[in-house]
């Protein structure tokens, strides 16, 4: 850099002036060897006594660009300013007055319980077996009687004066020794008076007690084999055994964490350990639950994610189990406040809690539901109402586990329309048959029309629901504030706004169903966008969670995520939402015994992991059976389980689909495009076709193909032209075939 025009006209403006030190900023004339490379203090050019904004721009830009003047900008404040008290004070956290655990009554119920269980078990095992304490003692009070008796023998004679009286003997200390006799005797004279005088009064005293009754003589007889078997115990052999075994888990100390997040191999972290404190604890490490928290402030630049998406080396680090160590973000701080949660047992082999309506109470879907614990083992909940939920997981990991709690919690609401579908056909859904206004399981072409059949009633129901609510909504606005079901609303039988729970376990065989897959889309997005509003929760269990198995448009619209174990990063993407893995969200990081554990999101703000309570299939149908009961009183055993028909012959539609089709093609179309017939037929009965008419061309073909498999009509390549012209080869149907099919019908 050549050196400035100004250099020389003042030296003085060649020092380097450290930052701030005058109100007058120092001037530099920026020679390139001066500074070596080094980034200057603010300077101003020494030709002018102009402040920077003064001078022109382009000058100064000229001068940037020529690099002969550096002008680095003042960021800080001169003086960095305190917060008054005030301010500091009331942005200050507010600790709240009791611990979390003694806020929430079902916690502590939880350890009042436990308390006295505890206790319970201490003393009826110590009872059990108190004669075998008994006869211990018996046994070791003879060595108690010879170990008091040799100790009042030591006292009374001064045995720890010994030493210093041989010490005065062998050093010949003759006054020393003299003045040690006299001490001593004069010890032995008042011991031997306390000793005689105490065993008068104790002899007395168990001579009154014994003459007493005989009662109290054993009592004091037992005292003092009681004591004096103490006294013989050895130190290593207790009389009493350990009614509970408590296996501890190591301490977490700061020490511990440090180590372990430097061993992460983050180059972020090891700078800063390697430098100083780079990792700092704005909290003290706590025990928390069954387990230890460390809030820790990770270095500059290092993230939350950063540490999660290396759970297992910081596990190792920790030196516990993987199951054990749970690192989690702090949403309300910045990106690098880390909690770092060790419990003492890993989770999937802690004992599951039990599910707190397993044996009493009713449930309301308009407020949380349980679903799970955390690891802390505190309980989990879901609001189902005005959601939808998507879970996934692979084969046998707990998704239909997770999904039966929550439709047992559905059941227990009275109130609640069940709409089940297991589309594997193991009957896992099969207790709920009692309950379920429409229940199918099988993998079977009948049991997945059946699904279909309730996902277009659902999808019809969001027109007839938006429409009621939009007229109570005019009629009387404090009834419908937000144009959606209120619990008010719900309960209102006319209107027929009941909440209804849908849940569809498999739902990869309808979404994967060459006949069904569009429109099955198409109805279920349009059940998952506009559901919740009108008191509709779809729930979608798949094991297969990509993109044929789940559409995008279905699993992203889904308020509420559970995603167990899963194998990768699109499978977890799908379940948790996009970024989701990026982000350090990982269900791919859960082992094949973390069953029944996942990450669940959109329960709260953040994302947490959660084990949902286990309940079996006896459980299960106990609870059902409640629910049954609950029903049953309250008049709301409907449909399938009020042993209706799913297809109800007086609500049998008057037309029929090949009927249909015959009508609209005419007399001079030997063949015809299926998308013609399908925007044909919505013309014809827009309450029964129109939705078809949404979908794109080659669905709609799809669709009517489907549609007329059941009459044994298969649909053929049709060469045509389409509105503007152009010649083209689609699916359609041939006339003489509809035809044929229609009039055999009408003879049957
Ligand atoms: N919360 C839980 N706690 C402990 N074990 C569980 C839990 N949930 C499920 N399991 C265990 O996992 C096993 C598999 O559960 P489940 O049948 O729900 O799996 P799935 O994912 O539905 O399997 P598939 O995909 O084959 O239908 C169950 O037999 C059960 O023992």
């Amino acid at each position: 850099m050549p050196a400035s025009d100004d250099q020389g006209r003042d030296d003085d403006f060649h020092r380097e002036e450290p930052m701030n030190t005058s109100d007058q900023e120092p001037v530099n004339t920026g020679d390139s060897e001066a500074t070596n490379g080094k980034v200057l203090p603010f300077t101003l050019r020494p030709d002018s006594a102009s402040t920077p904004e003064e001078i022109p721009v382009q000058e100064r830009r000229d001068v940037l660009d020529a690099e002969e003047v550096r002008h680095p900008v003042l960021v800080d404040l001169p003086v960095a300013r305190k917060p008054s008290w005030w301010e500091s004070t009331r942005e200050a956290k507010i600790r709240p007055l009791l611990p979390e655990w003694a806020r929430s009554r079902r916690e502590l119920t939880d350890r009042v319980r436990w308390l006295a269980l505890y206790a319970g078990h201490t003393t009826a095992y110590h009872a059990l077996r108190a004669p075998q304490y008994a006869g211990i003692l018996l046994v070791r009070s003879p060595r108690g009687l010879w170990r008091v008796l040799v100790a009042t023998h030591r006292w009374i004679y001064d045995a720890e004066g010994k030493p210093l009286r041989a010490a005065a003997v062998t050093a010949s200390e003759y006054d020393k020794y003299v003045k040690l006799a006299e001490v001593r005797a004069e010890r032995i004279r008042k011991r031997g008076l306390v000793a005689f005088l105490t065993l008068l009064v104790a002899a007395a005293g168990v001579y009154l007690l014994v003459s007493y009754s005989d009662a109290l003589a054993w009592l004091v007889a037992a005292v003092a084999v009681g004591l004096l078997g103490k006294v013989g115990t050895p130190a290593d052999k207790p009389v009493l055994g350990r009614a509970v075994v408590t296996s501890k888990a190591p301490k977490l100390t700061s020490e511990v964490v440090v180590r372990a997040l430097a061993a992460l191999g983050i180059s972020g972290i090891n700078q800063a350990v390697a430098k100083g404190p780079g990792i700092t604890f704005p909290a003290p490490i706590t025990r928390d639950g069954p387990g230890w928290r460390a809030e820790v402030d990770l270095p500059h630049g290092v993230t939350v994610t950063d540490v999660m998406e290396r759970r297992d080396k910081l596990a190792s680090g920790l030196r516990r189990p993987l199951g054990c160590v749970w690192p989690e973000p702090v949403s309300e701080e910045h990106a690098g406040r880390l909690v770092i949660w060790v419990g003492d047992q890993d989770m999937a082999r802690a004992k599951p809690a039990t599910w707190p309506l397993a044996k009493s109470g009713e449930a309301d879907l308009f407020q949380s539901v349980p679903f799970g614990t955390d690891q802390r083992g505190r309980p989990v909940g879901v609001d189902l109402m005005f959601a939808n939920m998507v879970i996934g997981a692979m084969p046998r990991m707990g998704k239909t586990f997770s999904l039966r709690v929550l439709v047992l919690a559905a059941a227990l609401d009275p109130w609640v329309e069940l709409v089940l579908w297991e589309l594997k056909g193991t009957g896992d859904l099969g207790m709920f048959e009692r309950v379920a206004h429409e229940y199918g399981s099988g993998a079977d072409d009948d049991t997945l029309e059946g699904a279909m059949n309730s996902l277009r009633r659902l999808y019809k129901e969001l027109e007839r629901r938006s429409k009621t609510i939009t007229r109570i909504a005019k009629e009387n606005r404090a009834l419908c504030p937000e144009n959606k079901v209120t619990p008010q609303l719900s309960r209102n039988r006319k209107l027929g706004l009941h909440p209804i729970f849908a849940a569809i376990d498999e739902c990869q065989e309808l979404f994967s169903h060459e006949d069904y897959k569009d429109e099955a889309k198409k109805l279920a997005e349009g059940i998952i966008k506009r559901g919740p509003a009108m008191g509709i929760i779809l729930v979608l269990a798949t094991q297969r969670p990509d993109a044929q198995s789940l559409p995008p448009g279905v699993s992203a619209n889904a308020g509420l995520r559970f995603c167990l174990r899963v194998m990768g990063q699109v499978e977890n993407d799908m379940v948790l939402g996009t970024s989701s893995y990026k982000n350090g969200i990982r269900a791919t990081t859960f082992g094949a015994k973390d069953k029944g554990i996942g990450y669940l999101v959109g329960a709260t703000d953040d994302p947490q992991i959660v084990r949902s309570y286990y309940i079996d299939g006896p459980a299960a149908e106990k609870i059902v059976e409640r629910a049954c009961a609950l029903r049953g009183r309250h008049g709301t055993i409907t449909g399938h389980a009020a042993g209706e028909s799913l297809v109800d012959e007086s609500a049998r539609p008057s037309y029929s689909l090949i009927a249909d089709v015959a009508s609209v093609i005419r007399a001079d179309e030997a063949k015809i495009w299926s998308e013609t017939v399908v925007d044909r037929l919505a013309e014809l009965r827009p309450e029964v076709y129109g939705s078809w008419t949404e979908l794109d061309g080659r669905a709609k073909a799809n669709q009517l193909a489907a549609g007329l498999k059941p009459f044994g009509i298969e649909t053929v390549q049709v060469y045509g032209r389409t509105e503007d012209g152009k010649a083209a080869n689609r699916r359609g149907v041939e006339r003489a075939e509809i035809l044929s099919a229609a009039r055999s019908l009408n003879r049957d």
